[in-house]
């Protein structure tokens, strides 16, 4: 394959999927790298290179699989053959549990930012689409909180030259979506403080794990939080006129963490419901990639437990706006959460709420842009900060 047909080829696969943002940009290159010889076919890794505008470059990973005599097509579409490198030790796949063989593979058709592709019941490949050079946070966390039951166990991982390109992890059986249950629990005005609870103290197990197996020894002061919650909220500012009315009591709540220091350690990073799983009973933490707008760098630092506690918070409150719940169904929820996680939802926290208020912030602008019609709840979380917090 010419270097001008790969880039058409990749380009045509990429633009017809959801997962590809690059429609504003241009081909700005395609690469390919060692072909893998798998049975009857050979896997090849290649990535094409988008420029935007705005100068911005992102690769995006689209595994090729080659066949005699047939057009090269995603690798996710022919998912078995991802499971047999991996079973087999193919050059790049490394195994972490023994592979079932001949396992049928179903490619997840939902909303994704990657591509997943199930195999029967059992596991699953996540491969990466907008890939960054070295180690993904999702294999990386997937890795160490083996044996937690907080997570998804890996059962491998593909590597190129340092860099991931997919993980592998344990299907978990008859999962149910976080939001949908809690949305559903609303709606019919049912009580989900047991639930709530259980996630919360999940949360605990995930943090307490990644404390112990990757200790970071950093702290962040209430000061400088307080000036990047500002800077952020400015921007909110800036973009949608309504929040202007809320500013003095949002300058409070960020104020009155001044004088806090506060441990870091790694964290979930983008922790709401649409990110738990219930599993025969059992709450299940995915997707430890972080925000995806953020940086690698940014991803990978320590941060406060609390900025998931707060991301959860606010997802209790956008299930009671879904499902039309009283506050008092929201106030249970919260209450039960933080006594699950260990803390006393009778204590005040502000730096808690600081964090709250921050991501209601970041909601407000993310609604004006995508959905404005929710614009309304992060909106209704500021109206009811007190004046001078
Ligand atoms: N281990 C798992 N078992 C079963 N379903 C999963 C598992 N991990 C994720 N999912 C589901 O697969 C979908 C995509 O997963 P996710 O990790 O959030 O992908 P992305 O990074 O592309 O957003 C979600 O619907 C999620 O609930
Ligand atoms: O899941 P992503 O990392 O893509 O997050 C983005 O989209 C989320 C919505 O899908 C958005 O989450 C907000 O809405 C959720 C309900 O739809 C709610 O549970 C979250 O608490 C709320 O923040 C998220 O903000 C955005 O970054």
């Amino acid at each position: 394959m010419t270097d001008q047909q790969l880039r058409d080829l990749l380009w045509d696969l990429a633009s017809q999927q959801r997962w590809f943002p690059g429609r504003g940009g241009t081909v700005a290159g395609a690469r390919a790298g060692e072909a893998v010889e798998v049975h009857d076919a050979r896997l090849l890794p290649a990535v094409l290179e988008v420029a935007f505008p705005d100068g911005r470059r992102e690769d995006y990973l689209i595994p090729l699989v080659l066949r005699d005599g047939k057009p090269p097509m995603d690798a996710c579409d022919d998912g078995a053959v991802l499971l047999e490198a991996l079973r087999s030790g193919a050059p790049g796949f490394e195994a972490t549990r023994p592979i079932p063989a001949g396992l049928p593979a179903r490619r997840f058709a939902g909303e994704q930012s990657n591509t997943t592709v199930f195999f029967s019941d059992q596991l699953l490949v996540k491969v990466f689409r907008r890939i960054e050079p070295g180690i993904n946070v999702d294999v990386e966390l997937h890795e160490v909180l083996a044996g937690s039951g907080v997570a998804a166990e890996l059962y491998g991982r593909w590597r190129v030259d340092g860099t991931d390109y997919a993980v592998f992890l344990e299907a978990l059986p008859d999962p149910t979506d976080g939001y949908v249950l809690a949305c559903r629990h609303a709606r019919d005005g049912a009580d989900f403080t047991t639930h709530a609870w259980a996630l919360g103290e999940a949360l605990a197990t995930v943090h307490r794990t990644l404390a112990e197996r990757l200790p970071s020894d950093t702290t962040a002061s209430g000061a400088v939080l307080a000036a990047g919650f500002r800077r952020r909220f400015a921007q909110v500012e800036a973009e949608v006129d309504e929040v202007a009315t809320h500013s003095a009591a949002v300058d409070a709540v960020f104020g009155a963490i001044a004088d806090e220091v506060v441990a870091t350690q790694r964290i979930h990073g983008d922790c709401h419901l649409g990110q738990v799983l219930l599993t025969r009973g059992r709450w299940v933490y995915v997707d430890f990639e972080g925000e995806p707008m953020a940086s690698l760098e940014e991803r990978r630092a320590p941060d406060t437990p609390l900025r998931d506690l707060a991301g959860m918070l606010r997802s209790f409150g956008y299930a009671r706006a879904d499902g039309g719940a009283p506050a008092s169904w929201l106030l249970a929820c919260r209450r039960a959460f933080l006594e699950g996680y260990g803390l006393d939802p009778d204590v005040p926290n502000p730096l808690l709420t600081a964090y709250e208020t921050d991501k209601a912030g970041y909601e407000v602008s993310y609604e004006a842009r995508y959905r404005p019609h929710l614009m309304r709840v992060p909106l209704d979380f500021l109206s009811e900060l007190p004046e001078g917090a």
